[in-house]
């Protein structure tokens, strides 16, 4: 291309971006303020101030000088930052109508999600409603501990023999609880596990990972560029690759498990053998949820409401994609926690020797029995939560709150730090300290919207999981404690235990992570394989 042509399309493209600017700001209603924020540069915005830095990281520098709500322009993409938990409450929760659905991304809704056929990813409305509503019932605290309680316990404790079998000898238990927790959660959701299955599950999350990253945002960041022919091939190549993947698997395990139901007569505990066999599952692919595509939203249209395919597995998906990660972080971040401090280990072990007597393994009716074990999963999500921040919502109409004006349509980025670090909710902040969950008798505090752990969210688009990520939690640390100490390595020669860096540094773990899971007294392999 000659120079005078590059020019002349670098000075059309500034001036379309000027022009563009302009008539938005005219749209402004009256009296109203634009939101604060850093000055962004024409075409890239804050780009230069905010891409490759961690998110909490620009949102702690720019909340200083902006407040607790600003704007910053990532690309074209305009992120409004919510970073106060009243502000939080205040828009996901008390106006949850406006507030609850995702932003457009192209990797993610276009491609990934075939238009947004997902319930995590797909916008607020009807669609939505209905697979949230499927999601719902599977997950509800009552289907958790009656369905999948036998898949639970089965995994935790093929996990305890997986640790026992390291023999107390210092490791990362990283890959052995991910394997556990994708075979756990593929038997739930897709009713079956395997070896070659969960290697399948290993290679999606990699791919899912890439689509979610935001540096890979290229239309978002800059959309003109998608009318360049056939760039989005290969821009977004990476995202193809993901979905071709995961429609392969997902073909699969949906024949497996039609031909299973054929032989078993039906007999199957799992999430996708129930929807299977309740619901119409069309193969008829429907067109793009994003345009949403229910008609009515009475409940007679919602029992009609016909899955796809694509609907159908992606749910069951949502559940591997949304569930492991996840469940990982919080488990590492309770390891590394429970073992810098073995006094708490030990206050957990009473308990549970007290209520279990050593032979047997807590189950969901022991929960009442183990409040100082559920204070220390809630404290350790508040004290190293792996991320302060929710994800992406999006604004369906335009809102004025505190005076600014928030235009439809607008990406909501809310980070909850604000309130797991609050002097005015908990006595010691900085600190791990169960006790912040436990009233003066001992007893588990009752849900407190604003103290309990943000880390599922609040609002509509609340962690649909969060009672099989608590039960998993829970029996985990629970099963964990009944049979093992877990302490550090230790230094050849001082001969004094490593502690690790407990140091936040957002979605990053304490490093090396190194434990031993010492049997405790009288717990042989026999013991274990014995106990129920
Ligand atoms: C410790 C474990 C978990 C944590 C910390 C967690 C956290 C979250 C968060 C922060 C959100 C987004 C909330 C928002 O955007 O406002 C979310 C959404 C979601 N989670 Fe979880 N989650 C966990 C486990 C699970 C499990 C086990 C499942 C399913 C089996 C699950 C399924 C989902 C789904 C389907 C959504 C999307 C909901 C929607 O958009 O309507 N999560 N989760």
């Amino acid at each position: 291309m000659e120079l005078s042509t590059l020019l002349f399309t670098l000075i059309s493209v500034v001036i379309v971006y000027i022009i563009f600017n302009q008539r938005k700001k005219s749209q402004f209603p009256n009296k109203c303020i634009s939101l604060p924020g850093p000055k962004p540069l024409p075409i890239i915005g804050n780009l230069h101030q905010i891409k490759d830095v961690p998110m909490q990281n620009f949102i702690d520098r720019f909340s200083k000088e902006y407040g607790p709500i600003f704007k910053v322009h990532y690309g074209a993409e305009t992120w409004i930052i919510l970073n106060d938990y009243e502000i939080i409450r205040d828009l996901l929760v008390k106006r949850g109508a406006i507030y609850s659905s995702r932003p457009y991304n192209e990797a993610i809704t276009g491609i990934y999600t075939s238009g947004g056929k997902s319930i995590g990813f797909s916008p607020y409305g009807k669609y939505w409603r209905a697979m949230r509503a499927v999601a719902h019932q599977a997950l509800t605290q009552k289907v958790v501990d009656n369905n999948y309680r036998n898949i639970i316990q089965t995994e935790v404790k093929d996990l305890m023999i997986k640790l026992f079998n390291h023999s107390s000898k210092v490791f990362d238990p990283t890959d052995d609880m991910r394997s556990s927790l994708i075979d756990l959660l593929a038997t739930i959701s897709y009713g079956q596990k395997s070896e070659k299955l969960s290697q399948q599950i290993k290679q999606m999350f990699v791919g899912f990972a890439q689509v979610l990253n935001p540096g890979n945002s290229y239309f978002e960041m800059f959309p003109w560029i998608k009318y360049i022919p056939f760039i989005d091939k290969i821009l977004y190549s990476y995202a193809y690759k993901a979905k071709y993947l995961l429609d392969d698997m997902s073909k699969q395990l949906l024949e497996d498990l039609r031909q299973r139901l054929k032989e078993n007569d039906g007999e199957e505990n799992s999430f996708a053998a129930h929807v299977l066999k309740n619901m119409n599952i069309s193969t008829d692919i429907a067109t793009k949820p994003y345009e949403d595509s229910l008609e009515n939203d009475d409940d007679d249209s919602k029992k009609n409401f016909v899955f796809d395919e694509v609907d159908f597995m992606g749910l069951n998906n949502a559940f591997l994609v949304a569930g492991t990660g996840t469940t990982v972080a919080a488990l590492r971040w309770i390891w590394a926690l429970l073992v810098n401090h073995p006094e708490v280990q030990r206050k957990i072990q009473k308990e549970l020797d007290e209520c279990l007597q050593g032979n047997r393994f807590p189950t969901p009716e022991d929960d009442s029995n183990l409040p100082y074990l559920l204070a220390t999963i809630k404290e350790s999500f508040r004290f190293r939560p792996a991320l302060n921040l929710l994800l992406k919502h999006s604004t369906t109409k335009d809102d004025i709150y505190r005076g600014y004006y928030i235009p439809e349509k607008s990406v909501i980025i809310a980070s909850f730090k604000s309130a797991h670090t609050s002097e005015k909710l908990f006595e010691r902040p900085n600190e791990f300290y169960p006790e912040h969950y436990l009233d003066e008798n001992g007893k588990l505090k009752k849900y407190d919207e604003l103290r309990d752990p943000w880390a599922f969210g609040r609002g509509r688009r609340m962690c649909v999981g969060l009672h099989l990520a608590e039960r998993n939690l829970i029996t985990t640390v629970g099963y964990v404690l009944t049979l093992f100490n877990i302490e550090n390595d230790v230094d050849p020669i001082t001969q004094k235990p490593i502690k690790l860096d407990l140091n936040y540094v957002e979605n990053k773990f304490p490093k090396p992570y190194k434990l031993r899971f010492v049997p405790r007294p009288g717990v042989t392999i026999e013991k274990i394989m014995q106990m129920k």
